[in-house]
């Protein structure tokens, strides 16, 4: 690394401020050099529908950063956790919906089995590698060795003073944490003033959340030590059945992946409150500890005309339409375009989606292509891993990818590799395809075979669409009759 490289600094919510990065496991003497982790936990997708490009945003960036550290710490270095909730109500009314005429249950299976299956095709299409571990909810609510379920660390909160039960339903008592609200600013009394709890809710305080409910006939439920009397009452026999809140999940099942206090916890802007300010409230209480993370991470929204882009708003497009239909600019995108659109501005910040954002990134990676394409990757260049390691830096990123085109293909060709930018959908106009008369790849093949059909079925304005995207990635196509067939042919012509 050259003289100025400072190591890697990122932005801590936290703090508000760029911190320098010193991994836990690196400070402490009693772990071996090769049981060493850097441990990263990101909150994951709620299974219930095909997910939006706003939530690839999160998806993206936290696999640029799992390569980066993977890259200065050693591949084997990195503990990278991101779960799945699969427990949720607007899971239970998905399920409903969708499946009317099965057992809730199996309905809930049904719906999380395939949009898990989903969200994976997704974000592998976009190139992002599979995370360490990738818990479910579902599986850490009781019964797991070392109290790593959510029923356990539940009852600690309760036998610590944190959290109280009523009717079944047990809440944490955000008054029991002198510092709650520290990530994200909001000082208690502000939270309380004007704020009144509501007639049938349980709250003691206007803050506090729920840990834990009751279900009600039919909800999935599990086997639970508090409420034996409300269940009784309202007619019911056996056990009182419950479910889990929200963020008691993403506290468990870090715990029991990366241990009580961890490096690097990231997600979207949105989940700063409540959702992480309630994970650090349960962890730390449960634990006793000063911290759950060293390092909180957020990433800004993908919005569209100035708003986020979310389910509720009905402003979204989903990856897989993206790159899979043509409802967004009448044609499909390669899934390296879509990371690129991500990248190419800083994490932090917000982007306004767009068609035009999205062939500036076609762009350049066709430029990039038509030299690094086929050729063997040398290393990722120095200038890169230092903009990288400060905090991201997509602008300086982008810009040492547009100087290595001219100066190092086999740098640029590293470089794309640790971005994840797969190049695939562009081989076609490498230098080295050229040189060596290979065939084209076969997405080049099908396309002109797709577009020779185009022809027949005198769909002029499909066939052209396809030859414009070629000649856009440096492919310009010839027509011409076959002598002896008479059949029409395309031959091609690669263009710099
Ligand atoms: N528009 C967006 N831009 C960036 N990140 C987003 C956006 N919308 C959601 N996320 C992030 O996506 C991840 C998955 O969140 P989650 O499954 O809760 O999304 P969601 O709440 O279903 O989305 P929506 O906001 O559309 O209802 C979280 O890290 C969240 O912060
Ligand atoms: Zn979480």
């Amino acid at each position: 690394m050259s003289d100025g490289f400072r190591g890697l600094r990122l932005t801590n919510t936290m703090t508000r401020a760029k911190e320098d990065v010193s991994p836990l496991d690196w400070r402490d003497a009693a772990i071996s050099e090769a049981n060493k982790r850097v441990r990263m936990y990101v909150c994951g997708p709620t299974v219930y529908d095909f997910a939006h490009i706003g939530n690839a945003r999160p998806v993206i960036v936290f696999d640029v950063l799992f390569r980066l550290l993977r890259h200065l710490y050693g591949q084997d270095h990195v503990t990278y956790v991101r779960n799945i909730t699969d427990v949720d109500d607007k899971i239970n009314a998905r399920a409903a919906r969708d499946y009317p005429d099965l057992p809730l249950n199996e309905a809930i299976r049904k719906v999380t089995t395939k949009t898990a299956e989903q969200f994976h095709q997704d974000v592998a299409a976009l190139g992002c590698l599979p995370p360490s571990a990738e818990p479910r909810a579902t599986d850490y609510v009781t019964g797991r060795a070392g109290g790593h379920d959510m029923i356990s660390m539940i009852g600690t909160l309760i036998d610590k003073g944190n959290a109280y039960e009523v009717d079944g339903e047990v809440l944490f008592d955000v008054t029991s944490m002198p510092d709650y609200g520290a990530l994200s600013r909001r000082r208690l009394e502000d939270q309380q003033a004007g704020a009144r709890v509501a007639v049938d809710s349980h709250k003691r305080n206007p803050g506090d959340f729920v840990l834990w409910k009751l279900s009600s006939k039919g909800e999935p439920g599990w086997d639970a030590p508090w409420g034996q009397a409300a269940w009784t009452a309202s007619g019911r026999t056996g056990m009182p059945k419950g479910r889990p809140g929200w963020h008691i999940e993403c506290s468990v099942m870090s715990a029991a992946h990366l241990g009580e206090t961890f490096d690097i916890h990231g997600g979207g802007l949105d989940l700063i409150f409540p959702h992480h300010e309630n994970e650090i409230a349960q962890s730390r209480c449960a634990h006793g500890t000063k911290s759950m993370a060293e390092i909180w991470m957020h990433n800004g929204y993908v919005q569209v005309e100035g708003r986020k882009m979310a389910k509720s708003e009905g402003n979204f497009v989903t990856i897989h339409d993206l790159l899979h239909t043509e409802t967004f600019g009448g044609r499909k995108w390669p899934g390296a375009v879509l990371r690129l659109a991500m990248l190419m501005t800083h994490y932090r910040e917000p982007i306004d989606f767009s068609v035009k954002r999205l062939e500036e990134a076609e762009n350049a990676l066709a430029s990039w292509a038509r030299v690094a394409a086929g050729v063997a990757p040398g290393h990722p260049s120095t200038k890169l891993i230092e903009a990288l390691s400060d905090d991201l830096a997509s602008a300086a990123v982008v810009a040492e990818l547009h100087a290595l085109r001219r100066s190092d293909p086999k740098a640029l060709r590293a470089s794309l590799d640790l971005l994840g930018l797969d190049l695939s959908a562009f081989e076609a106009v490498s230098d080295d395809t050229e040189r060596a008369g290979n065939p084209l790849p076969d997405a080049v093949e099908a396309a002109i075979a797709q577009r020779l059909a185009f022809i027949r079925d005198k769909n002029w304005a499909e066939a052209d669409r396809i030859r414009d995207t070629l000649l856009e990635s440096g492919i310009q196509l010839k027509d011409g009759k076959d002598p002896r067939t008479g059949e029409r042919t395309t031959t091609f012509e690669i263009r710099r």
